[in-house]
């Protein structure tokens, strides 16, 4: 063993404690009795193990400009030789990251507690522009032809067939659709609002951390839970009309049992952040929905499936069109081209299914270790052990 080995072999070994240290802290989730009670808000969890590839990425990515997130041949690699390939070398390196590690862990640690308190004071002290975008989900906003899939795929004689009818197919083989999601008065509506939330000097929740991988190329996000839109919209949006439609789309995903999400709209700009690096969503499945501005440029690409072994697959560029959603699994490898001219504004929901996740997470694929966390956390849920009813034991 020359030196060098002997050096990685040790500080692999520091590496894998603070691993081990951290088991438990960054997937959060929430704690659920069964069955689920929809939107409930009750304590809720954290876990880990993504910890160690999103804190790589925030890293190294700025030194060596790779995105490990985007590479799942890690998985098979130890992790002195993923380091050693992202430049991590000398003594002083493995500090700096066991550093920047702890940092990030305590930073996951708060992120729930952060949210829900930056929600009570955009609650108590944010005047929104257009009030009419918090009330509940009325079917107007939708487009018609979103209203009339996601009708047909709730009705009894439903089936895959017919609804791929009502669907445009970006591509079979990946298994990524389209269809119009909201009237352009909606996305208008939504546009001014969050430019408004934008411009005032309330504090917002971004980048997340699941565009951490894009460090100094992340979109700004507005996250909608933060501004109260969750409810009125997101929870009945996914309920009411995503649900049918995912169930039929992509059953083994958890397309009938999503029980929780997160969605956020992400803003390209000039002179701010124009593209977004290859990776895959800390979802079970996303729906990503343009609402505009005018713009060139910034079409999303999609490769291959990232859980699936490496095979040659090509990629398919999609651009976007304003009002409509593309539905795409969250483990599909994708990202956006840099942004021409103009203002893209996106709506991107991630939509996880408890029962899916709770078995691996699907950002590391192991089995998630959870710990409590605020709202929907990261989607895990824990059962709690059932009561029993001591009387009935005698
Ligand atoms: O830029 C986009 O529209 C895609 C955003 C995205 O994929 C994400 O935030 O996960
Ligand atoms: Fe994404």
């Amino acid at each position: 063993m020359n030196e060098w080995e002997h050096l990685l072999g040790a500080q692999h070994r520091a590496w894998h404690k603070v691993l081990i240290r951290a088991t438990g802290l960054v997937n959060r989730g929430r704690v659920v009795l069964r069955p689920p009670t929809p939107n409930s808000v009750s304590s809720a969890l954290f876990s880990s193990s993504l910890f160690f590839w999103g804190c790589m990425c925030v890293s190294w990515r700025l030194k060596v400009g790779g995105n490990l997130k985007s590479n799942p041949r890690i998985h098979g690699h130890s992790c002195s030789q993923v380091l050693r390939s992202r430049g991590c070398l000398s003594s002083d390196d493995f500090q700096q990251l066991l550093a920047e590690l702890e940092q990030e862990v305590e930073r996951r640690r708060r992120l729930g507690q952060e949210s829900a308190a930056r929600k009570a004071l955009i609650a108590s002290s944010y005047r929104p522009a257009r009030p009419d975008v918090y009330a509940p989900l009325q079917d107007a906003v939708l487009a018609p032809e979103f209203r009339a899939t996601a009708e047909y795929s709730a009705s009894p004689n439903a089936d895959l067939g017919g609804l791929l009818q009502k669907l445009e197919t970006l591509s079979e083989e990946k298994r990524i659709y389209r269809l119009p999601v909201f009237t352009a008065a909606f996305c208008g509506a939504l546009l001014e609002e969050l430019g408004h939330f934008e411009q005032s000097d309330l504090p917002k929740g971004r980048p997340n951390t699941m565009n951490n991988h894009g460090g100094p190329s992340a979109p700004r996000q507005v996250l909608l839970h933060e501004l109260g839109l969750d409810e009125p919209l997101v929870t009945p949006l996914r309920e009411r009309f995503l649900q049918p439609l995912m169930a039929l789309l992509y059953p083994e995903y958890g397309g009938a049992l999503l029980d929780s999400h997160r969605a956020f709209v992400v803003k390209y700009a000039p002179g701010q952040d124009r593209e977004l690096a290859c990776h895959y969503d800390n979802a079970e499945l996303t729906l990503n929905v343009a609402l505009g501005k005018a713009f060139t440029g910034g079409a999303l690409y999609f490769g291959g499936f990232f859980q699936a072994p490496a095979v040659l697959t090509e990629t398919l560029e999609v651009e976007h069109v304003v009002g409509q959603g593309i539905l795409h699994r969250g483990g599909q490898l994708h990202g956006a081209r840099p942004l021409g001219s103009g203002e893209r504004w996106n709506l991107v929901v991630w939509l996880r299914a408890s029962t899916v996740r709770n078995r691996l997470c699907p950002m590391c694929c192991r089995p998630p270790c959870l710990v409590d966390d605020e709202g929907f956390g990261d989607g895990f849920t824990r059962e709690e052990p059932p009561t029993v009813d001591v009387c009935t034991l005698t």
